[in-house]
């Protein structure tokens, strides 16, 4: 039995405008349907925040392990910086160990970048047991409910934390 509203409490879309943000989206190519599902959902939630569409940059790498080394490297290229990142990757558990330790090293590893560049890195990477479970999360899922896109939440969040960020 569920007593409280579940998932992010987003702030009302007035606070948070992303005018003049620079933002960098960076996804994966595997289980791409879903992972272009959420990078939609971010990236029409960061232009409804009024990020402007010549100030996302999209960039892809092969899987979610390379998210944490292409964050920083992007960064450290940019001039001026970016002003928030969003990694964007769907594991979905297969018979071995991998996933386990692809999801705590990429976890791990954006979660450093983000500190170690003074840059907020948004963790979009969905670690999923079952591929229902990630077509539910990038509201693509097969029953009357589609789910929710959690893109949209980590859009919010670039902005969110951009802004934070700025001072
Ligand atoms: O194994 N499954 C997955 C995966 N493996 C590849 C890994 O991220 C990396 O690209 C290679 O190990 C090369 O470094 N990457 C994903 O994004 N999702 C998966 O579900």
């Amino acid at each position: 039995v569920q007593h409280f509203e579940k998932g992010l409490v987003p702030l009302d879309a007035g606070a948070l405008n992303g005018s003049g943000l620079r933002v960098l989206i960076v996804h994966t190519r595997w289980n791409l349907p879903i992972v272009e599902a959420l990078l939609e959902g971010a990236r029409s939630t960061l232009t409804s925040l009024n990020v402007s569409a010549s100030d996302i940059t999209i960039k892809s790498v092969p899987g979610s392990y390379e998210l944490p080394f292409a964050a920083q490297s992007l960064i450290r290229q940019s001039s001026p910086k970016y002003d928030a990142v969003i990694c964007i990757g769907v594991l979905i558990k297969g018979s071995t160990m991998h996933f386990e330790y692809i999801a705590d090293a990429t976890s791990q590893g954006i979660m450093r970048v983000g500190l170690d560049e003074g840059v907020p890195v948004v963790f979009g990477v969905l670690t999923c047991l079952t591929e229902d479970q990630a077509l539910e999360r990038a509201a693509l899922g097969k029953g009357a409910d589609k789910g929710h896109n959690h893109g949209v939440d980590w859009g919010q969040a670039a902005v969110e934390m951009a802004l934070l960020n700025k001072g």
